[in-house]
C-alpha cells in the first residue's frame, strides 16, 4: 500500500536530522551523527489512520483507554498542517512549527475548539562540560511489564542504556508527570504493531500532565515542553549533543 502520511525533516546539514511524520505530528526519526536515537517498531503501521508505534507521539486530549473515542486521545492519529516550514536560525538551529485544530470528527468525540501549536527545534551544541549525567536519584529499572504513571516527577530524567548504552536525558517544563511503559514479553503479544522480540530494545518515558487534568477556560493557554538530549562519544575533547526542544501549546 502506498505511504498514506506523509513527512517534513529538519537537517543540519551534519547528519543530525529529525522527522516528523504529520499523521499526528509523530517524530519517528532523531538521527545524532547519523545514529538513530528513536525506537519505531519494525512492525509500524503507517497507514494514516493508526497510531506509530513508536517515535515521539503527542497525546491530547486524553491519556490511556478513553470511552468517547481512541485510546490516548485523537491527536496522534489526526493529520497536522505545518504552520512553519524547517527553517533555520541564526544560531544553526533548525526550528518547525506544527498545528492541529479540531474538525468534525474531533467535535463529534470531544465537543470543543481547541488548536495545538507544536514546535520542534533541532539543536546541536558543544560543550566540554562532560558532567551533565550525573545521576544523583534513585534508579528505576526495568526488567518485567511496567506500565506506571509517577505523579509529581523531577524535572528531569536520564534514561540509561539508549542506542548501544548510551544516555538520553529528558528535562520537561510543565509536564508534573511521567509515564514509563514496557509491556514486556507477556503484553507484546498483544500489541501487534509491536514485534515480540523488540520488548528489550524499547522503553517508552512519557512527559505529561496526566494525573490531573488541565481546565482551560475560553481563550486561555496551556504551554509544556521537553527537551531531550543525546550525546556522541565519537567525537573527542568535545561532547556533541543533539536536541529536540518540543514546545507544545494548547489553546481554545
Ligand atoms: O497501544 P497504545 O494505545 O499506543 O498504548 C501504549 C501504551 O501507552 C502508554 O505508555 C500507557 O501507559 C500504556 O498503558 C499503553 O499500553
Amino acid at each position: 500500500m502506498a505511504a498514506a502520511t506523509s513527512v517534513v525533516l529538519l537537517d543540519r546539514g551534519n547528519n543530525t536530522t529529525c522527522t516528523i511524520n504529520l499523521h499526528g505530528a509523530t517524530v519517528v526519526s532523531w538521527r545524532v551523527n547519523n545514529q538513530e536515537q528513536l525506537f519505531v517498531s519494525k512492525a509500524a503501521i503507517f497507514d494514516g489512520k493508526a497510531p506509530i508505534r513508536g517515535g515521539i507521539p503527542v497525546v491530547f486530549p486524553h491519556f490511556g483507554p478513553w470511552s468517547y473515542g481512541p485510546n490516548h486521545g485523537f491527536a496522534r492519529v489526526t493529520q497536522w498542517g505545518v504552520e512553519k516550514r524547517p527553517e533555520r536560525l541564526p544560531s544553526g538551529d533548525v526550528e518547525a512549527i506544527f498545528f492541529c485544530t479540531d474538525n468534525e470528527w474531533t467535535r463529534s468525540i470531544w465537543h470543543y475548539q481547541f488548536r495545538l501549536t507544536y514546535r520542534l527545534i533541532l539543536r546541536e551544541k558543544r560543550t566540554r562540560d562532560m558532567v551533565i549525567y550525573q545521576e544523583g536519584r534513585e534508579a528505576v529499572t526495568i526488567g518485567e511489564w511496567t506500565d506506571r504513571i509517577y505523579q509529581n516527577t523531577p524535572q528531569e530524567h536520564i534514561i540509561t542504556n539508549v542506542v548501544s548504552g548510551r544516555k538520553m536525558r529528558v528535562q520537561k517544563y510543565n509536564f508534573p508527570d511521567t509515564v514509563v511503559w514496557n509491556p514486556w514479553l507477556d503484553h507484546s503479544k498483544d500489541v501487534p504493531d509491536l514485534g515480540e522480540d523488540e520488548y528489550p530494545n524499547m522503553i517508552c518515558v512519557e512527559s505529561g500532565h496526566v494525573s490531573s487534568p488541565v481546565v482551560l477556560l475560553p481563550g486561555t493557554a496551556f504551554e509544556a515542553s521537553q527537551i531531550l538530549q543525546g550525546s556522541d562519544p565519537y567525537v573527542f575533547t568535545y561532547f556533541f549533543l543533539g536536541n529536540v526542544l518540543m514546545f507544545f501549546k494548547c489553546s481554545y
